[in-house]
C-alpha cells in the first residue's frame, strides 16, 4: 500500500489548537473561535459578542464536535449573562442550535443552572453571570482532562486488542483539538500512540459531504506530523479487504441508553465493514455523550442538514454561483439526502472508550453503570 507520509516537519506551530476562547477585551467579554469553516486553507478568528452570533456559529459548524459544542454552549449562556442579554432566551436558542449532540444541551444547561442558583441564592445578576462563567470554565478545564485520559484509556485498548507493534487505525470526520478542550476523543487516541511510537497509519476518511476528515483531521495531523494518509469514504472497503485496518476510532455525539451510537454520518458502514472483517471498532466519547433519558437508537434526533452541502462544493476562495453558495456538482435543483449522522447499534461496537476507562463488551450492565455516571457527572 503506497504510503504517501504528508509529513509537515517544517510546522513547527504548537501541536494543541485552541478552538475557542474567552477574552474580556475593554469593551466588553466575547468567545473567540476558530471558524473551521475556513480550515486548512485559513485561520480565521470568529468573535462572538452575544448569544445568537454563537448559534449561527454553532448551524455553520464554524465551530463543532460534540465536547465543544457543550464548552461552547456553556459559554455563551455566561456571554449572555455578563452582557445583560436574557439568559433563559439565550440557554434555548442555544441547546436548540444542533439536535443531536447531547453535549451541547449538557454544557448549556450546566452553564443556566449555576446561573439560577447564584441569582436565586444572591439576587445578585452579576454574581449570577459569574457563577455561570465559573461554570464553563469548569466544563472547559474538565473536558481537557477527561481528553487526556480517554487518550490514555484508548491506547491501553489498542495496546491489548492489537498486535505488538504499530498499530493501523482508521479514523471517520474530526475528533481532536477541534472538538474539545484538550487534544479531542478518537483522535486523541491515534495521537497518543504516534507519541508513544505505537501508530503505523492514521487512515483518515475525508468525511463527504463536509469533509471534515480531509480538511480538518488531516490539518491536526500534518500538524502533529502523524504519519497519515486520507482517503474517499467509499475507498474505506478496499482497505478492510486488503487487510490494511487494525482498528477504526470514532467519537460519539450521543450514545443512548442502550448502546445505540450516534456518529458522523459515514460511521454506521464502517461498523458493519469493521465487524465483517474482525476488526474492533471503538468508540471514544466523555461519560457526558452518553444520555440515559434517550432509550435507544431510534430515539435520537438525526439532524438533518440543507442539501446544498451534497450538490455543492465550496471553499473559501470558490465564487458565489450555486443556491448554497458553491460551484454545483449536480445539476440545478437536484434534491439531495444529507443525514448529519448515522447511530451504529451496540451489538457493533467493540468497547466505548471514556475518560473513566474502557467498556467492552457493551453489555447491559455495563450501560447501566455508564448511564448511572453519567447523570451523576451531568448533575455535578
Ligand atoms: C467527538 S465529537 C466529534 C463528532 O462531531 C462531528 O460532528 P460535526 O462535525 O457535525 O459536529 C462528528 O460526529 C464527530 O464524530
Amino acid at each position: 500500500m503506497a504510503d504517501q507520509d504528508a509529513r509537515s516537519g517544517e510546522d513547527k506551530r504548537p501541536t494543541e489548537i485552541p478552538a475557542l476562547r474567552w477574552e474580556e477585551p475593554p469593551e466588553g467579554p466575547v468567545l473567540v473561535l476558530l471558524d473551521q469553516t475556513r480550515l486548512p486553507a485559513e485561520e480565521v478568528e470568529l468573535v462572538c459578542t452575544d448569544a445568537s452570533a454563537l448559534v449561527e456559529a454553532i448551524r455553520s459548524l464554524a465551530v463543532r464536535g460534540a465536547p465543544l459544542l457543550g464548552i461552547a454552549g456553556a459559554y455563551g449562556v455566561a456571554l449572555a449573562a455578563v452582557r445583560g442579554f436574557e439568559v433563559e432566551e439565550a440557554a434555548a436558542a442555544l441547546a436548540g442550535a444542533r439536535p443531536t449532540a447531547v453535549n451541547l444541551t449538557v454544557g448549556v444547561r450546566r452553564a443556566q443552572a449555576a446561573h439560577q442558583e447564584a441569582l436565586a441564592r444572591t439576587g445578585d445578576t452579576r454574581q449570577a453571570a459569574a457563577a455561570a462563567l465559573a461554570a464553563a470554565r469548569a466544563l472547559h478545564r474538565e473536558d481537557a482532562e477527561a481528553s487526556a485520559r480517554m487518550a490514555a484509556h484508548g491506547l491501553a485498548l489498542l495496546d491489548e486488542l492489537l498486535p505488538a507493534g504499530g498499530h493501523r487505525v482508521l479514523t471517520h470526520c474530526n475528533s481532536g483539538s477541534l472538538v474539545s478542550g484538550g487534544e479531542g476523543t478518537a483522535f486523541a487516541v491515534a495521537l497518543a500512540a504516534h507519541r508513544s511510537g505505537r501508530l503505523r497509519r492514521l487512515w483518515v476518511d475525508e468525511t463527504r459531504p463536509l469533509l471534515q476528515g480531509a480538511r480538518l483531521t488531516a490539518y491536526e495531523a500534518a500538524r502533529n506530523d502523524m504519519a497519515y494518509t486520507l482517503l474517499t469514504d467509499n475507498a474505506a472497503g478496499s482497505l478492510f479487504a486488503a487487510g490494511e485496518v487494525d482498528a477504526v476510532l470514532v467519537g460519539a455525539d450521543r450514545i443512548a441508553a442502550d448502546g445505540s451510537v450516534a456518529n458522523k454520518v459515514g460511521s454506521y458502514p464502517l461498523a458493519v465493514l469493521a465487524r465483517y472483517h474482525h476488526v474492533p471498532f471503538i468508540v471514544v466519547a466523555p461519560v457526558t455523550t452518553v444520555d440515559p433519558d434517550t432509550p435507544d437508537g431510534a430515539s435520537i434526533e438525526v439532524e438533518q442538514r440543507p442539501g446544498y452541502e451534497v450538490t455543492e462544493v465550496t471553499a473559501p476562495q470558490v465564487p458565489v454561483t450555486g443556491a448554497g453558495g458553491g460551484i454545483p456538482v449536480a445539476p440545478l435543483g437536484t434534491q439531495a439526502y444529507n443525514p448529519a449522522f448515522d447511530v451504529t447499534p451496540p451489538e457493533l461496537v467493540t468497547a466505548i472508550v471514556t475518560e473513566e476507562g474502557a467498556v467492552s463488551p457493551v453489555t447491559a450492565a455495563a450501560l447501566a453503570e455508564l448511564c448511572a455516571r453519567s447523570r451523576q457527572v451531568t448533575i455535578s
